[in-house]
């Protein structure tokens, strides 16, 4: 068997969520988002999880990136691992505390519809990640994501109630406090996508916008309702970001020529 036809696992570990690809050499065959671990590894937890993933092979090759310490640390006991790091991504300018997922998504982004390239994340947090057509960071922006907000207003104020992300825009001149608190934290969101979507596309007009993470689909939704310039949503770029590195150190991929 050669690299370019084994199974293989990558696995990112987000602050909300794990998310699985199955690969077949360079192919993404099937993803999956499950809840963080609770306790170390076991093979019991394989069992479940692999089969879906379409293998039962609980020792095939595993690459890991995360930016949970503790989550990181459950998996200290499986033998067929490599963790993916800064060093590993072929992209210039990073800076040492950058986020691994961040530099994953741009770089799968990047590599799937091309450099300059922005990503926007709406994860836990929702980031904006901008690199240019020199593969350099330009820069970016972290800001509270949709769950984290409407869970900071709740946790940090006597009056404010729990309150769920509605499927449609909500008014935007509530006269109710749950419409309010939907109306402040989708508006402002939307708003600065819309402010760092022009700004960016002002220095790079031909660079693709690419939406990501487990609110994407629900942001995409809200912005179609009065959109002024186009978002591509795509769960699978962090996918394509470690099938690049995972290329790059089987030597399937040359770092300087295709990256
Ligand atoms: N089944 C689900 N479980 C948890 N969060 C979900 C689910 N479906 C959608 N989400 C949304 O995904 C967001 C987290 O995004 P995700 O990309 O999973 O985060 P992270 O990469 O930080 O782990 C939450 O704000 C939540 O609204
Ligand atoms: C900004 C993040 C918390 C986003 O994490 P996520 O919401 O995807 O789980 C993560 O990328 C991170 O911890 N970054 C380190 C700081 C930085 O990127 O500058
Ligand atoms: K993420």
């Amino acid at each position: 068997m050669t690299e370019q036809d084994t199974d293989w696992i990558g696995l990112m570990i987000g602050n909300s969520r794990l998310h699985w690809g199955y690969f077949c050499g360079q192919t993404l065959l099937a993803c999956l988002d499950t809840p963080h671990l609770r306790e170390p590894l076991s093979n019991e937890f394989l069992q479940q999880i692999f089969p879906k993933l379409l293998t039962n092979k609980c020792n095939c090759a595993l690459m890991v990136a995360s930016v949970v310490p503790n989550q990181r640390e459950l998996w200290a006991n499986y033998g067929n691992l490599r963790r993916i790091t800064l060093k590993d991504i072929p992209l210039l300018d990073l800076y040492p505390t950058f986020g691994i997922d961040r530099a994953l998504a741009v770089l799968g982004a990047g590599e799937k519809y091309g450099f300059p390239c922005l990503v926007i994340d709406a994860g836990t947090a929702l980031t904006f990640t901008g690199v240019d057509g020199d593969k350099k960071l330009v820069g970016g922006a972290i800001v509270p994501g949709l769950k984290v907000q409407l869970a900071s207003l709740r946790e940090r104020t006597a009056a404010l109630p729990e309150v769920s992300l509605p499927e449609r825009l909500p008014q935007m001149w509530a006269k109710e406090t749950a419409e309010g608190i939907r109306s402040g934290i989708i508006y402002t969101i939307l708003a600065g996508i819309e402010k760092f979507s022009l700004e960016w596309l002002n220095l790079y007009p031909e660079s693709g916008i690419i939406l990501t993470g487990g609110d994407g689909d629900l942001i995409r939704d809200y912005w179609q309702e009065n959109a002024i310039t186009s978002l591509l949503v795509d769960k699978t770029i962090i996918f394509q970001g470690i099938a690049a590195v995972k290329g790059i150190s089987s030597g399937l991929i040359d770092k300087g020529e295709h990256i």
